[in-house]
């Protein structure tokens, strides 16, 4: 049977698309969910095999989305890391493409999309009101049911292609080169192919206590080992103010010997270790893993 591949829908999304770049839709079902938790919640009950979601953007930085549900409401590992090269098109109903600018009402996307136009969306409609949908391809079809709204939806070029919308503006983020950082999820680590010349680990540390140096002893730890780090950032433990762990990126696989020694000295100084995950990391220039 066809494995089954939940992503963030529906169609024409950005998780679409990578989630079919990523898995051939010939040998692959791609299954639409409506929120990033429930692509998450839907491979953890089981309901599909494996979950494509956003985890970072070049412009916007991290998804808060996708690491808090992976952090404080399943235990899946992190299976695959895919970067797609993206740009952001301000997408109209037919109806409403010569609307001028300043009579545009709403613009609607997922709020990483919105956030990546800032600047250009102030600029061109200072009126708009800001609507948040869970994926940009949902304001994109929101857009298309309604042709009598002055409404516009930000998204993904394949979002105006399925949902016959006109394209006003092909790239609308703020900088160039943007790219998103997607992840691969799964309960099953092993049906994986591991052909890729990159491994990551990702590390979820909780400090003993709050003390000076406590990070910078972390960090000593992968730094005179030579480990390169690619991303760390601080997250809230959610128990109160000022109370936070740290997620730390690792370019080594976690079976290494270096990153084995390295996990062992942090325990020792009494952190918390959990392993998100250990996996290939892929971009779109390599493609497809199957
Ligand atoms: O809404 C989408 O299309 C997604 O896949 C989430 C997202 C939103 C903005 C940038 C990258 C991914």
């Amino acid at each position: 049977m066809l494995k089954n591949i939940g992503y963030l829908g529906p169609v024409g999304s950005f998780s679409h698309e990578a989630a079919e770049s990523l898995f051939r839709p010939d040998l692959y079902r791609h299954t639409p969910l409506t929120s990033i938790p429930d692509v998450i919640s839907a491979v953890d009950k089981g309901s599909v095999d494996l979950g494509v979601v956003p985890v970072e953007n070049a412009i916007e930085g991290s998804v808060t989305a996708t690491l808090d549900w992976l952090v404080h409401q399943v235990n899946l590992p992190i299976v695959a890391e895919f970067l797609f090269p993206i740009s952001q098109c301000i997408v109209a109903h037919p109806d409403q493409k010569n609307t001028p600018a300043n009579k545009i009402k709403k613009i609607m996307s997922h709020p990483q999309a919105i956030a990546q136009c800032r600047v250009y969306l102030k600029e061109k409609y200072p009126q708009a009101e800001w609507v948040f949908t869970d994926s940009t391809s949902q304001a994109a079809k929101i857009v298309a049911d309604s042709p009598n709204e002055p409404w516009i939806a930000i998204g993904a070029r394949q979002a105006a292609v399925m949902n016959e919308l006109d394209i006003l503006e092909s790239h609308a983020e703020d900088h160039s080169n943007n790219v998103t950082r997607f992840i691969v999820i799964s309960k099953n680590e092993d049906t994986w192919s591991k052909d890729s010349k990159l491994f990551k680990t990702s590390l979820q540390v909780t400090l003993p206590k709050d003390y000076p140096g406590a990070l910078y002893q972390v960090l000593a730890s992968f730094s005179w080992r030579k480990i390169n780090l690619t991303h760390i950032e601080s997250r809230p433990t959610k128990t109160g103010i000022g109370n936070y762990f740290f997620l730390i990126d690792a370019d080594l696989p976690v079976e290494h010997v270096l990153l084995k020694g390295c996990i062992e000295e942090i325990e020792a100084i009494g952190c918390k270790i959990r392993v998100l995950g250990s996996y290939p990391c892929f971009s779109f220039l390599e493609k497809a893993i199957h």
